[in-house]
């Protein structure tokens, strides 16, 4: 498929194929709107944030079989230049509970196949950060995971992986990406249909065998055994995997680390591609939790948990005094996370002196205070956990620096680096811990956030996504995003900003005028400190058409913080009109 063909141009190259039955019926649906057909067929997918991402159905801006197999012809093909031990180490592949997930997976073994590359696939769905931990184990050169993540039912997406288990930064990614761009002919691919592969020795189901191994090692993540034991006949967790593969391990991950009252919300351990009791499988979303809330009620738990379909991200919700649930943040979690881990690690004479924790240049300075707190480093990279991930290898291969905890505002954390990219997983284990260290004590969870509020000042944040769907919308955010820079923001609501971050232009700009260089990669993201402590940033999402501004303040009660956003919020959003 040309890059430089006109939509007109593809789609008829579509029209002409011999699609699956499926595709062509869509394809004849799609005819019936041209601004679909505009969308679809226009350009290629990109890679973003977190891969390639978009809705399944025919086009080269879309999930289907073709785009697949030419994403998997590019890896493939970057692969066949590569010394011969590294092509011989194969790409583990694992995949969701959508549709299509599976096939997905097979046909990118079948497109490896093709070159004489080893696949490694699933026996069926598995989480993300399961992958993630295999790629690790199983030493392969690569890996790639099937999955739309959070997103509606609709969208489907790729991500690779790199060897070291974390997904692909940028600089190898763009090699792929110039291998990709030279499969013109999406529909020439060449693919081995699965008794061929095995055939040729080049396909190995797995399963079983890393669920056991990775679930050795998720049993290494409670730090306080004892603690867990001592209230497990008390405390009550509600667990929900949103129809997907979260399912897969949850009973097991929770009787390892001495959980014995966990109830699992039986509607949404349903595998399901409709996802058809959320309105979006998200646990950022309130709406997933409404099941969970029920039956937390009926049990008394004192803490729900949800993991998002491919089991990377965690929401959760705490128990208040008055019987109903608290939503906690993804940055809260955090910072009750870190807290616990570095007190609990401090009073066993555990803490490093080098320890750090990750996270990204839009997640809250809460935790930052935590950590500091305890003599803790915080490092700030870029949105994508993929930084997070290059952050913990550059510690193992340097020796500098000691890995104790990564998190982004997106409900993302890892706990401990056998697995190199978000785990929820991990963090169920994590979060359950914590829920007991205040049990213990007497105290909620929620008791325990007050007490952090208290000590720490009342961190509130919130993120605002202003959608821009379309190709007519990549355009009215690149005007959205260089107007800030043309009209450089000095004051929000009144209070002056003290200093301006440019991560496009790499640069850190004082009110005084002094310039100095930042030193993370180049990417669009402008972030504003102002002079009451406020953080403000904004960027067009990597993962969805939107532009998302975020605010992180610190203020003395949650209302008094709430409101401070209220009217930053207010000041800023005429920037978003259309
Ligand atoms: O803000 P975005 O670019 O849409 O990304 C939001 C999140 O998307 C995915 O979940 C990525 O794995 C995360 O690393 C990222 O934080």
């Amino acid at each position: 498929m040309a890059f430089f063909m006109s939509w007109e141009d593809n789609y008829r190259l579509w029209q002409a194929a011999d699609l699956t039955q499926d595709l062509q019926a869509e394809l004849t649906e799609m005819a019936k709107d041209q601004n679909q057909l505009v969308e679809a067929f226009t350009q290629p997918m990109a890679f973003g944030t977190a891969g390639m991402r978009g809705v399944m159905q025919p086009g080269i801006n879309a999930m289907n079989i073709y785009t697949v197999r030419q994403a998997t012809e590019g890896l493939a093909q970057f692969m066949d230049q590569l010394e011969p031990a590294k092509k011989a180490a194969g790409v583990a592949i694992s995949y969701d509970s959508r549709y299509h997930s599976q096939e997905f997976a097979f046909a990118a073994a079948g497109v490896l196949g093709a070159h004489g590359i080893k696949s490694f696939v699933f026996d069926s769905l598995r989480p993300t950060p399961e992958l993630s931990f295999t790629v690790r184990h199983l030493k392969t050169y690569a890996g790639i995971m099937i999955t739309a993540s959070h997103n509606p039912k609709q969208y489907n997406g790729y991500k690779i992986y790199g060897s070291d288990g974390g997904q692909m930064p940028p600089e190898e990614v763009d090699q792929i990406v110039a291998y990709i761009e030279k499969v013109t002919d999406l529909f020439s691919v060449k693919s081995l249909t699965q008794p061929q592969l095995r055939d040729a020795k080049l396909l190995q189901l797995i399963g079983e065998d890393l669920d056991q191994a990775y679930l050795a090692e998720l049993a290494t993540i409670t730090i306080r055994p004892d603690l867990i034991k001592k209230v497990a006949s008390e405390l009550s967790l509600v667990y929900s995997p949103l129809h997907g593969t979260g399912k897969m391990l949850y009973d097991r991950v929770f009787r390892t680390a001495g959980l014995t009252q966990v109830a699992v919300v039986p509607e949404q351990a349903v595998l399901d591609p409709e996802f058809a009791t959320t309105l979006f499988p998200n646990p950022e979303f309130p709406q997933a939790f409404e099941l969970a809330e029920q039956l937390g009620k009926n049990v008394k738990a004192d803490l729900l948990i949800a993991t998002d379909p491919d089991a990377d991200r965690l929401g959760a919700a705490v128990r208040q005094p008055n019987g109903d649930y608290h939503l906690l943040t993804g940055n809260q979690i955090a910072a009750l996370m870190v807290n616990y881990i570095l007190a609990a690690k401090q009073a066993m004479n555990q803490l490093p002196a080098d320890g750090c924790i990750v996270k990204s240049i839009v997640s809250s300075e809460f935790a930052t205070k935590v950590a500091a707190n305890y003599g803790i480093e915080t490092r700030n990279v870029l949105t994508g956990f993929k930084y997070i991930g290059e952050q913990i290898e550059q510690m193992e291969t340097t020796g500098q620096g000691h890995f104790l905890f990564g998190f982004e505002e997106s409900y993302g954390y890892l706990v401990k680096s056998f697995v190199r990219d978000k785990d929820a997983m991990q963090a169920s284990v994590m979060l359950a811990e914590v829920a007991a260290y205040y049990r213990e004590q007497g105290k909620t969870m929620y008791d325990g956030l007050q007490e952090l509020f208290e000590k720490y000042g009342y961190f509130q944040e919130r993120t605002v996504s202003f959608d821009f769907p379309g190709l007519s919308g990549q355009e009215t955010m690149a005007n959205v995003m260089a107007a800030f820079r043309e009209q450089p923001v000095q004051a929000v609501d009144g209070v002056a900003v003290t200093t301006t971050e440019d991560y496009l232009h790499q640069t850190k700009t004082l009110s005084d005028g002094t310039v100095t260089e930042l030193n993370l990669p180049q990417a669009d993201v402008l972030k504003y400190y102002l002079a009451d402590e406020t953080w403000i940033a904004v960027r067009p999402s990597g993962t969805e058409p939107k532009i998302k501004l975020y605010f992180g303040v610190v203020g003395k009660s949650v209302e008094a913080s709430q409101a401070k956003i209220d009217a930053y919020q207010a000041a800023l959003a005429p920037r978003f009109k259309n």
